[in-house]
C-alpha cells in the first residue's frame, strides 16, 4: 500500500482511541495521532540514524532517529513497530517502549505533525538495507556527539527529534 493511502489512529490527549482518519488529512489538519519512534542502539551504545528520503511528505532529507510511523488503525503500537522497522530499514529486533510524549510542530509542505508519540528502544548490531522509498542514508552516532550536532546544526534534524533525544537519553540511564 502506498504510504500515503494509509489511515491513522485519532486520540485525545491521554492517547484514547476517538476515530480513525486518513493520513494526508490528519497531517494537514492538524489533528491529533497516535504515532510512534524507534531508537535502535548497537552495543556500543551508538544510536542508528535515519535520513529520510527528500520526497517524503515531510522532513524530507533530515536526519532523524532509526524508524518513526504511525499504527495502522486495530494494530497495537508494537506490532506496527515491528512491521515497519522491518519496512523501513530492512531488520527487526526486539523493543521495548521507554516513554512517550505529545508534541506538536507546522512542518514544511503546509502539513503539521501533532502525535502522542511512543518511544521504543531496541537493541541491534547489524546494519540496516534501507528502503529507497523511505530512507535515503543512516549512520550510527555516538550519543554525545548527537546532542552536540543537534545544537550546532539543528536545521539538519527532524523536529520531533530534537524534542526527544535529551529526554530519550535521560531515560536510558
Ligand atoms: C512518528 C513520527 C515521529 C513522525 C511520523 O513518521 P513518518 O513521517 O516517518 O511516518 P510514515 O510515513 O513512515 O508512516
Ligand atoms: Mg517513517
Ligand atoms: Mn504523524
Amino acid at each position: 500500500m502506498n504510504a500515503l493511502e494509509e489511515q491513522v489512529i485519532l486520540v485525545d490527549v491521554c492517547d484514547r482511541k476517538i476515530g480513525i482518519a486518513e493520513k494526508l488529512q490528519a497531517h494537514r489538519d492538524g489533528l491529533l495521532h497516535r504515532a510512534f519512534s524507534i531508537f535502535v542502539l548497537n552495543s556500543q551504545g551508538q544510536l542508528l540514524l535515519q535520513k529520510r528520503a527528500a520526497h517524503k511528505y515531510h522532513s524530507g532529507g533530515l536526519w532523524t532517529n532509526t524508524c518513526c510511523s504511525h499504527p495502522r488503525p486495530d494494530e497495537l503500537v508494537l506490532d506496527a513497530a515491528h512491521r515497519r522497522l522491518q519496512e523501513e530499514m530492512g531488520f527487526d529486533c526486539e523493543l521495548q517502549e521507554l516513554f512517550s510524549f505529545v508534541y506538536q510542530a507546522k512542518l514544511d509542505n503546509e502539513l503539521t505533525e501533532y502525535e502522542f508519540d511512543h518511544v521504543l528502544v531496541g537493541y541491534c548490531d547489524r546494519n540496516p538495507l534501507l528502503n529507497p522509498e523511505e530512507a535515503e542514508d543512516w549512520q550510527w552516532i555516538d550519543l554525545k556527539t548527537l546532542q552536540v550536532d543537534i545544537q550546532q546544526h539543528p536545521q539538519n534534524y527532524t523536529y520531533w527529534l530534537r524534542d526527544c533525544c535529551d529526554r530519550f537519553i535521560a531515560e536510558l540511564r
